[in-house]
């Protein structure tokens, strides 16, 4: 792979020194980088982390990018990293010792990092959130994603990996195309708007969609043929006209797709991009800035919204564990005569004519007892002790559970880190 965009420098946040007055700083954006293997994602990467790098030294008052890698299985990246997928999960390792392909390879390296998450935010917090103290921070965190977009975007670990990023972040996500290719024909550019589609209602995140290479062919074409529909229209008849095999048929699809999607290309930023150049760059940047409001005025009110619902998922959830505990609990201590049960001890089984005789006598002396006054000992006895009972499960299952328990083990991890 070629490394055409001035390489950067290491991103180390710890050499700025400059502070701003607190509570001026901003919250960095994340940018993840999605694209098809050969779109130039890498180089786009490579390119926005230099050009954010000649900022910093021109004198802004942001930390350098910081920046993380998610593709296990690249074998190097020109730029560095300073979260890298690669320093925790060896992808060769993983293939060979639970006998895997590359794409199960890249799916259980993702899976066993996700698992890290914690950590990764704890330092990211760390790292990248405005402080008290005024000190920069980053004003991006860039992310960049392996190349095998379906493994990423469809997995369990990317949802999580995407969803704890915006949880923290404003997130935006670049969806990088091959620009040549990509107008070739119509048919293919369909196929990359559907994929982009798809990725933007599964992650739910503001989109910016990069056409790369413009230095090669730029991106008024396909903007043509997303904003206007007659010139897309247009491209179709032509290719009719050759007489394609099939696009008699692929054409009225491709027809009435571009009708439909006119919605869908309303809700994106487009910006042509040369990541060989650096042309087009600061538009990108303008793009992101567009989208970090969007992400505060539409996106985080969602997020927000999403978070509270599974936060009554969860409180629904425990509070079925815990009656079902309480239902369990009372049929074995029925059955095993303990818990409240235990507080009434069963009579002695008379072993001998005597002893019967005995205990007859016994309970003669002691009177006959009203059944109705022990009905009702019993009936609050039940209740305080089903109260207690209850109140203690509630507590324990809070406890194990909680966002009490997810606090206290990010801040062990914090902690832990020093
Ligand atoms: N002309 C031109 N070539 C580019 C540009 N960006 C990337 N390329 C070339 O496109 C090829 C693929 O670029 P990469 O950055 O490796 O693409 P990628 O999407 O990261 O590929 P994977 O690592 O396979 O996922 C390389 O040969 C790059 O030099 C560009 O803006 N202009």
């Amino acid at each position: 792979m070629a490394a055409p965009a001035s390489s950067s420098t290491a991103a180390n946040p710890s050499t700025s020194t400059s502070a701003s007055p607190p509570g001026t700083q901003q919250p960095p954006v994340a940018v993840v980088t999605i694209g098809m293997a050969g779109s130039g994602k890498t180089t786009f990467m490579q390119r926005i982390n230099a050009h954010l790098h000649q900022k910093q030294q021109g004198g802004s008052t942001s930390a350098p990018p910081y920046v993380l890698n998610l593709d296990p299985a690249v074998r190097s990246v020109p730029f560095d990293s300073n979260i890298d997928i690669r320093d925790s999960v060896n992808y060769k390792e993983v293939m060979k010792q639970y006998n895997l392909g590359p794409n199960g390879g890249i799916l259980t390296s993702l899976n066993l990092f996700s698992t890290k998450i914690d950590q990764v935010l704890g330092i990211l917090e760390k790292r990248c959130l405005p402080k008290e103290d005024g000190k920069a921070v980053p004003s991006h965190v860039l992310v960049d994603t392996p190349g095998q977009i379906e493994v990423f975007v469809w997995s369990a670990s990317g949802n999580i990996l995407l969803s704890s990023l915006a949880s923290s972040f404003p997130t935006v996500i670049a969806y990088v195309i091959d620009t040549p290719r990509s107008t070739e024909n119509t048919s293919t550019f369909m196929s990359n708007m559907l994929y982009a589609i798809s990725i933007l209602y599964k992650t739910k995140l503001p989109m910016i969609l990069v056409f790369n290479k413009t230095d090669v062919k730029d991106e008024s074409e396909a903007v043509e043929w997303m904003r206007d529909f007659e010139a897309f229209q247009t491209a179709l008849k032509k290719e009719e006209e050759e007489e394609r095999e099939g696009s008699g048929y692929m054409n009225s699809l491709l027809n009435s797709m571009s009708l439909v999607l006119e919605e869908f290309y309303n809700a994106l930023s487009v910006v042509g991009v040369s990541s060989m150049t650096g042309e087009g760059v600061d538009k990108f940047f303008e793009a992101v800035e567009a989208k970090r409001e969007e992400f505060d005025k539409e996106y985080r009110p969602e997020l927000e919204k999403r978070r509270k619902e599974a936060e009554q998922q969860r409180a629904e959830l425990r509070a079925k564990d815990v009656s079902r505990m309480m239902k369990d609990m009372q049929v074995s201590s029925k059955s095993k005569g303990t818990g409240k049960y235990a507080t009434r001890p069963a009579p002695e089984e008379p072993e001998t004519v005597s002893d019967a005789e005995a205990m007859d006598e016994d309970e003669v002396e002691g009177g006959l007892e009203d059944p109705d006054e022990d009905d009702m000992d019993a009936a609050e006895e039940e209740e305080a002790w089903k109260q207690s009972m209850q109140a203690r499960y509630e507590a324990a299952v809070q406890e194990s559970q909680g966002p009490a328990a997810t606090l206290r083990s990010a801040d062990y991890i914090k902690r832990s880190q020093g």
